[in-house]
């Protein structure tokens, strides 16, 4: 499998102080499912922000679909940054949407006419099992189903690489089950799938993934991700 992510000695500096990610090396195969864990404060979700390009590092290579995306001109920045879905922790909906109109803004922004999304947001909010919620707004779902439609939001737009900051950090164990579960169906049609996660549940249930640790900024195993040992297939609950 071709590299998908490719990080050679990357180094993070917010500001004057000091680094918060120093010497950061690996690479992530198309098509493969990785966890990112590490203690609070290792610098998980600023790693994660050099991959999805909300942030530059201060030093070091980062070749994204084999391309150097550092020196990446900022009108080329939109068409990579179409390729990556993200859900955050905090789900980022927009309040005054509906859940079919969150799930639709990635399409509505990328120029989809508006006859040719309704057809894909519907099936996409049927995925997430959300069919029934199309019409409400963030503020009158559960946080399980702001979750489903920060997702389906996520992979509208089929990103080739999907990242996840700790997206069981707000839902019970039997939400983060299906969650996994659609992780899981992602990763099968071929995306690759990036979760950084403190979850040791959720590390144990996907037996083909591959983890990463961060500590203090410094990733423990510099030559690349470490194959995590199987537990059992990803069960859905
Ligand atoms: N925009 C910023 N400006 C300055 N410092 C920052 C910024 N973002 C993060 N940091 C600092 O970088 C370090 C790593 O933070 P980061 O959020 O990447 O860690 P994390 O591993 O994701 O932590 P957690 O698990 O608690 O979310 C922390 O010391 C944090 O205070």
């Amino acid at each position: 499998m071709a590299n998908i992510v490719q990080f050679e000695n990357v180094g993070l500096r917010y500001g004057q102080g000091t680094e918060t990610l120093v010497d950061v090396s690996f690479s992530l195969s198309e098509g493969g499912f990785y966890f990112l864990t590490g203690p609070s404060g290792a610098g998980k979700t600023s790693l994660l922000k050099l991959l999805y390009l909300a942030q530059r590092p201060s030093r070091g290579l980062i070749r994204l679909f084999g391309e150097d995306v550092v020196t990446l001109s900022r009108n080329r920045l939109p068409g990579f940054r179409r390729r990556i879905g993200v859900v955050f922790q905090d789900f980022r909906l927009v309040p005054y949407l509906s859940a079919f109109d969150n799930v639709a803004l990635p399409l509505r922004v990328a120029g989809v006419e508006e006859r040719d999304l309704v057809t894909p947001v519907e099936e996409m909010l049927a995925w997430v099992g959300l069919s029934e919620r199309s019409g409400a707004r963030p503020a009158t779902l559960s946080g399980g189903e702001q979750q489903r439609v920060a997702i389906a939001r996520a992979v509208i737009g089929r990103p080739e690489i999907l990242v996840a900051d700790e997206p069981t950090g707000n839902v019970d164990p039997e939400m983060a089950g299906r969650l996994l579960y659609l992780f899981d169906a992602l990763h099968k049609l071929g995306t690759t799938i990036v979760v950084a996660t403190h979850d040791v549940h959720l590390l144990s249930r996907v037996s083909s993934a591959e983890m990463m640790r961060l500590d203090r900024g410094r990733l423990s195993d510099p030559t690349g991700a470490l194959r995590y040992p199987p537990r059992g297939p990803v069960a859905a609950s």
